[in-house]
């Protein structure tokens, strides 16, 4: 196909105004500070490049498009957007815009494609690519930030459990959805044993480091669905979706032993700690909340700290 050198070097002599229209529009391209391309549809011949390509991918030679601009294509790109600047009747189909990191040089590049017609009649592909790299990556950091942020928001930050935000948002839905489809939820609520004793003895960041492992203790031991969270100082509650109460039992007797038999060293010394369980579950949980639930729970824990500590009370609400 022809491409525009061609046409500049063949015109004749009496087209001598259209050459120089060509060549102040070529110095035009050659001028602006985006890559643009064109390359015929069907053989990825490249029609035209400017400079700014010629400075980023160097000569083209006789490389195709895929060949001359990515690395490691062994044919057409499949990202190719060719199939998008045609309509259904093989028509120009208007500009269409993407982003794209370049395989290359690694830079991210904003194209603006387009099918226009070619000097023969055909409609040729051109390609306008503008260097976003800068862009992209403040957005990328700004992406990360708002993640950190989101995470930090919703984390407790000693023990990395959910927070007590987390636990009523995500705990509102579960119950939802426990109704929608009649499915059992329980609640396990535990408190530490004398935890004050801890901190007065050995200071607050013995006391801290305790409830680490009280968190990584309990997190180790729910399943993914399960919602473990910090709920107040030494206070930690887990909601269980599809679960009954002899399974919430059966899960807070696993979590209290282990919390019982774990010794932690500071400084040579033995240091344990227990723990009291409150659980409330509802079958068919009807219009019961959240905060329903988690009080009768508490009510619960409050049984096991009056009948002596580091036991589990539960109680089943009827529906
Ligand atoms: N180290 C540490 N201590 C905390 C934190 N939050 C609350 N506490 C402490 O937890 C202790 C709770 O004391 P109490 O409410 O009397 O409960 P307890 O000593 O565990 O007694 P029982 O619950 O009745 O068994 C207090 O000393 C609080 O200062 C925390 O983030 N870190």
């Amino acid at each position: 196909m022809t491409k525009i050198p061609d046409i500049i070097a063949s015109s004749a002599q009496n087209a001598a105004e259209n050459t120089a229209q060509v060549a102040a529009v070529v110095t035009v391209l050659n001028s602006l500070d985006a890559m643009i391309y064109v390359a015929d549809m069907k053989t990825y011949e490249l029609l035209f490049i400017n400079d700014y390509a010629r400075k980023k991918w160097g000569e083209p030679g006789n490389k195709r498009c895929w060949e001359y601009l990515q690395t490691n294509q062994s044919g057409p790109c499949a990202f190719c957007t060719n199939d998008k600047l045609l309509d259904e009747n093989q028509q120009a189909n208007g500009v269409y815009v993407w982003e794209f990191q370049n395989t290359q040089n690694g830079h991210w590049y904003q194209c603006r494609d387009e099918a226009i017609r070619w000097i023969n009649g055909d409609l040729v592909r051109i390609e306008i690519a503008t260097d976003i790299t800068d862009r992209k990556s403040m957005e990328q950091e700004l992406e990360a930030a708002r993640r950190e942020a989101e995470y930090l928001a919703g984390t407790d930050p000693l023990t990395d459990l959910n927070n007590r935000r987390v636990f009523f948002n995500l705990g509102e839905q579960v119950l939802k959805e426990a109704l929608r489809f009649n499915c059992p939820t329980s609640i396990i609520m535990f408190d530490l044993d004398h935890f004050k004793l801890i901190n007065d003895t050995w200071g607050h960041n013995v006391g801290d480091a305790v409830l680490k492992r009280v968190a990584d203790i309990a997190a180790a031991t729910v399943r993914t669905a399960d919602i473990l969270a910090r709920i107040g100082g030494e206070e930690f509650a887990i909601l269980l979706p599809q679960t009954d109460l002899p399974q919430a039992r059966t899960l807070a007797e696993r979590i209290r032993k282990a919390i019982a038999a774990d010794v932690l060293l500071i400084n040579n010394a033995p240091i344990g700690v227990e723990a009291s369980f409150g659980i409330s579950s509802c079958e068919e949980c009807g219009e019961l909340t959240l905060t329903d639930l988690l009080n009768i729970a508490d009510q619960q824990l409050y049984l096991s700290k009056k009948h002596g500590r580091n036991r589990t009370s539960a109680h089943q609400v009827n529906p």
